[in-house]
């Protein structure tokens, strides 16, 4: 099975906050992954740190067999391996001699970034937008729609903005034939979404759980690999997530799309999850199947008997 996305060693701190710690991860092409855990746990930092938001003060993340965040040491962990032994960043990743060459080249590289961005800890390396084109997507747990805009527009742009990542020029018009083309495009992804109905109307005047279907429809305008869903059930009825659920698993089979999704609603999970990853205080404690997850003492202590708790 090819391998998409590859998480290692990630540790992400904010100041005295250690939000993710040392997460190591995979998501293999075609699978359904989902990444659970108490609030707070740390699972929208590993998203931001996944998707360039914040470069993680250590480990690494590889998209499709490519490394395209590295680490920038910061705090504690600078001041222990500052430009004395760079290597020591990824030697935990292979052989020392094999990784010697690259591991220098990459630390080099990060020392120059560090200091063209020497007025933020947190360097985007690369920045969201360049790792939306290599063809990662995501939605957030707020929706985040073009207010102004039709539900057409609204997957129009996005598809634009994958070519050109600048708001100002997806807006402006192509050339007639490419216009043709991509407006085509987008009926056509409308129709598999189900939305070709409610085209023409502003995109917050539907409801709740269409707007998230067209949060959803933009990211897939992009043509990603990787689709990245930020809880997408949230404030979301039983009925409404049922749908959801039904609509994620047609996302897989008509768009053979590999989905890592950060969820609370656990009915969504244990249905349509084929590994589950859970995070506590930034830890992962537990991976494997909804199964294998569902009769994990450690996960029921931590998580799953709290969730059910509140579900009573
Ligand atoms: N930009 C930031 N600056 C400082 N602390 C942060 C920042 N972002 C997150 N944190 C802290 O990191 C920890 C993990 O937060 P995160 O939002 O990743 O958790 P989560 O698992 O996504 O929670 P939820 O399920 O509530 O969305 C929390 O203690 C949070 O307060």
């Amino acid at each position: 099975m090819k391998n998409v996305l590859k998480v290692e060693n990630v540790t992400m701190q904010f100041g005295g906050v250690v939000a993710v710690d040392n997460l190591t991860m995979e998501v293999n092409e075609g699978e359904i992954v989902a990444l659970i855990g108490p609030n707070g746990a740390g699972k929208t930092t590993a998203f931001n740190v996944i998707t360039g938001v914040y470069a993680p003060t250590n480990g690494r993340v590889c998209f499709n067999e490519k490394c395209i965040v590295r680490n920038h040491p910061t705090g504690k962990m600078k001041k222990a391996y500052k430009g004395e032994e760079p290597t020591m960043y990824t030697a935990q990743f292979g052989p020392r001699e094999a990784l010697e060459d690259e591991a220098l080249k990459a630390w080099k590289l990060a020392q120059k970034e560090r200091d063209e961005y020497a007025f933020s800890d947190h360097v985007l390396s690369p920045t969201p937008d360049k790792i939306t084109v290599q063809g990662m997507a995501r939605t957030f747990q707020n929706i985040r729609l073009w207010k102004t805009q039709t539900v057409f527009d609204n997957v129009l742009i996005a598809k634009h903005l994958r070519r050109t990542s600048n708001l100002f020029t997806a807006a402006l018009h192509l050339n007639g034939k490419e216009e043709a083309r991509q407006r085509a495009e987008v009926l056509e992804l409308l129709k598999l979404v189900g939305l070709e109905d409610v085209k023409d109307e502003l995109a917050t005047s539907l409801p709740y759980g269409k707007q998230r279907r067209l949060e959803i429809a933009r990211a897939l305008a992009t043509n990603p690999t990787l689709l990245l869903l930020d809880e997408p059930a949230a404030g979301m009825n039983p009925q409404e997530t049922l749908e959801l659920t039904e609509f994620i698993g047609e996302i897989r089979k008509n768009f053979h799309m590999t989905i890592l999704l950060i969820e609370h609603h656990m009915d969504l999970v244990m249905d349509i999850a084929d590994r589950i990853y859970v995070l506590d205080f930034g830890k992962l404690i537990a991976q494997g199947t909804p199964e294998e997850i569902q009769s994990n003492e450690r996960v029921i202590d931590a998580y799953l008997g709290v969730v059910e708790d509140a579900e009573d």
